[in-house]
Parts: C-alpha cells; structure tokens; sequence
C-alpha cells in the first residue's frame, strides 16, 4: 500500500517552489513519495494530496474564556497520551505553542489580528471577532490538517505586540485553544471533535481572583472590571460556540450547600453529545437512565457536604445529550477508584487508569472535584477517538489529483 509523506515548508525550501506567503506558508506543491513495491521512484508533482493514511492529523477544538481552565486541561490531556508539552525548542521565549510527542497544542489567541495598543486604538476587545484574522486561521488549520507546516504568528502576551512567526509542523492531534475554536464555521468544520469549558460567572470571579491577584498583582477592583468590561463580547461571540460543542464541562457553584457564596465546592456536568462517531458517551450504572447516586459510606470517605452523582438523557440546544454530573468534591484520591468502577465507557486501557491519571496530577487545580475528573474522562475519550480514527484510515485509499 502506497504511503505519503509529506514535506514540511523547510525540506521544500531547498526545492523549487511557489510561495504563498498571504497563508503564512510556503506550500501549494508537494514533493510525493510512494513507497508502494511497484513505483519506489521519487517523483516531484504538483498536486492536491488527500492522503488518507495514518499521518494525517486529526484536530481538536477547546473553546473557554479566559482564564477558565484551558491550560490545566491542556496538562491533563497532554499527559494521557504520555510525554510532557513543552514549548518550542529554541524558539521564542514568550511562544504560547505547547508540544509532546503526539500533540501539538496551539493557542488561537496567536491569531489576534490586533495587538493591545490596536485593540486600545479601536476600542475592541480580544474576544470581539474584528481583533482576530479567521481567515489565517482556517487557512493554517487546515494546512495543518492535511500535514501541511504553517509559518504562524505568535501574539506576545509579556508585550501584547505580534512577535515574528513559528514553524508549526503537523502532529499527529493539532488542539486549537482559546476563544474562538468554534466561531469561524470554516474551522468548525475541521475539527474532528470539540470541547467547551463553561465556567459560571461566579466561579469564573472566584478563579480569576485566586490567580490574577495571588500570581498577578491585581486588585479586586480591577479584575471586576476586566470581567465587566469583557461580559459583552463574551456573551455575544465566545458564549454561543457552546451549542456546537462535542463535550460540554460546565462549572456551577454547589447545590449541596444552601446560599453558598465560597465557591469552593463545584457541581460540575459533563454534557455529552450523542451520535458523534468515535464517541460513545459516559454513563453510570444503565445507559439512557435516569440515575441519582450518593457513593459516600463504607467505600468512599466524605466531609461535609458530601459527594452527589447525577446522570440522565437530556437536550441541549436542541441536541440528544447524556448528562453525567457530580456534585461535591473527593476527600481521598485513592478512593476514586470506587466511583471510577462504576462508570461505563469511560475510555480507559486498564482497571484504574482514571484515578492514576488523577493520582499523578493530584496538585493540578480541580483534582479533587468533578473538574479534574471530567477533563481527565474527556483526556481518554479523545485518546480513543484518536485512535478509532486513525484505524479506520489505515487502508482507506490514497487519493492524489496531479496536474
Ligand atoms: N478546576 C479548577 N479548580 C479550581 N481552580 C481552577 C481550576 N482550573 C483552573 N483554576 C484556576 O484558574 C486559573 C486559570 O487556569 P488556567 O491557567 O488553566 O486557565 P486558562 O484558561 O488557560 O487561562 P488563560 O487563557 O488566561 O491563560 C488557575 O490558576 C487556577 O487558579
Ligand atoms: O482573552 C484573552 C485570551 O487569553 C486575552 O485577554 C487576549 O489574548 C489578550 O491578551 P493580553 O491581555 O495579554 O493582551
């Protein structure tokens, strides 16, 4: 069977090629390699590749506001697939690209069209579609997509000013985070799956508190107001990417405390979309039921106020839904296993595999609460996402139109 590879924009640099520099990358000709048995040949063409064959990526959204737990989530998922992300080698210091062995995790705020003073100037935000360039980032996307290397830009967040570019090579999972995964139809639709953190207004303050005035240095006042000043554009363009999301972890102040305004205790839903192929929604004790569970007692130890599962079928903006909830938060992490034990296609390779994830990064923000549990779910579906979809490419045909 014919295999293809594809030439990043260095290896073609040294070959006579047309640049395309409006799309930030060289690249509209490729240099094709069959291994087949029958032409071993190399031979130069122009083409269009559709290569069907396992180095394709495959490409993951994460929309959220910021500051809502992309970078944890990042870690965690990172972390399943094994291997630590770390920014570019020998790049730029303030580069926002994160990368391990499978994944490649590149951050949509490097497509702002408008630097800080730009926004300043115009009185835009960065949320507000005008301050970003979607048409670089459908093109690059998909250049990324179809195992092409882009040249892409790299918004400074130390300066706030657009710094040069970075070669970007496609990996085997591209994950676009940020604001805008999901805004552009154009890059909707290359996303082979798509996740959106929904963190309430109250626990999106509580978190923004902890860290921009512990790690920050900023006053009260002021992150009130940056939350003021950005809920408009928030609610009208980053919002609204909920309803096409494949995964939904959404992050609600307790129920299980009457009138709690501390916000440490989270009820945390994980809204799952029926009927995406490669992903078959988690459930508790019985597909399609409705089902309440309070595991605290002999098997799991709980301090007030206690732990409370939920799962049921539901709709969400107007699609079929499986809704698992957990309500409460983990006293010992060990005991997870219990819980862990009674979920249902939860994705994992070995007995275990979700609480020794959640052992191993039990100082991550959310460890102890559904927060961390759901990424970490999530982390594995997309795992075995990845890994149905490469094999149901294996041995599909190669397809390549040349002129
Ligand atoms: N699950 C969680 N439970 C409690 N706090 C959390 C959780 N996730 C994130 N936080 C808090 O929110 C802060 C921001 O988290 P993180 O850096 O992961 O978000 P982000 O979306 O990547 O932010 P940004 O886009 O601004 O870089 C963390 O420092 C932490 O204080
Ligand atoms: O919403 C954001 C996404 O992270 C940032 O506020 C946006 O990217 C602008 O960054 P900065 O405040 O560093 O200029």
């Amino acid at each position: 069977m014919a295999i293809c590879t594809f030439y990043t924009v260095q290896s073609l640099n040294s070959i006579s090629t047309p640049t395309n520099t409006h799309l930030g990358f060289h690249q509209k000709q490729l240099l094709f390699y069959s291994t087949s048995k029958k032409s071993s040949r190399r031979q130069s063409t122009t083409a269009t590749i559709t290569c069907s064959a396992e180095n394709k990526t495959v490409v993951i959204g994460l929309a959220a506001d910021s500051g809502c737990g992309k970078s944890t989530f990042m870690r965690r998922l990172t972390s399943v697939f094994g291997g630590a992300a770390e920014p570019p080698k020998g790049g730029n210091p303030d580069s926002n690209t994160l990368i391990s062995d499978m994944t490649t995790v590149i951050c949509l705020d490097d497509y702002h069209s408008l630097d800080r003073t730009g926004r300043k100037k115009k009185g835009v935000t960065a949320l507000d579609p005008r301050a970003n360039n979607f048409d670089l980032m459908y093109e690059q996307v998909k250049a990324l997509k179809s195992g092409i290397a882009v040249e892409k830009p790299i918004y400074n967040h130390v300066t706030g000013l657009l710094d040069p570019p970075e070669l970007t090579k496609p990996p085997k999972i591209l994950v676009i985070e940020g604001l805008h995964p999901m805004y552009d139809e154009r890059v909707r639709d290359l996303l082979d799956f798509s996740i959106y953190l929904d963190i309430s207004n109250e626990v999106k303050f509580a978190w923004k508190i902890q860290r921009d005035m512990a790690e920050r240095g900023h006053s009260l006042e002021s992150i009130k107001a940056s939350i003021e000043a950005r809920k408009p554009d928030f609610d009208a363009y980053i919002d609204p990417q909920k309803q096409y999301a494949d995964a939904v972890i959404e992050v609600l102040p307790t129920q299980l405390i009457p009138d709690d305004n501390e916000g440490k205790v989270l009820r945390v839903r994980l809204i799952m979309k029926e009927g995406v192929k490669y992903f078959n929604p988690v459930y508790l004790f019985d597909e399609g039921s409705t089902i309440g569970w309070i595991p605290c007692g002999r098997k799991l130890t709980c301090s007030y106020p206690g732990i409370k599962f939920s799962y049921s079928p539901d709709t969400y903006y107007g699609n079929e839904v499986s809704v698992l909830e957990m309500d409460g938060q983990f006293d010992r992490l060990d005991e997870l296993i219990y819980v862990e034990s009674h979920l249902s296609n939860i994705s994992t390779k070995f007995y275990g595999e979700v609480t020794q994830q959640m052992l191993k990064h039990a100082d991550f923000p959310g460890s102890n609460n559904g927060t961390g549990l759901f990424q970490t779910i999530v982390g594995l579906k997309i795992r075995d996402l990845y890994e149905q979809l490469i094999a149901s490419k294996v041995g599909a045909p190669l397809e390549a139109t040349r002129s």
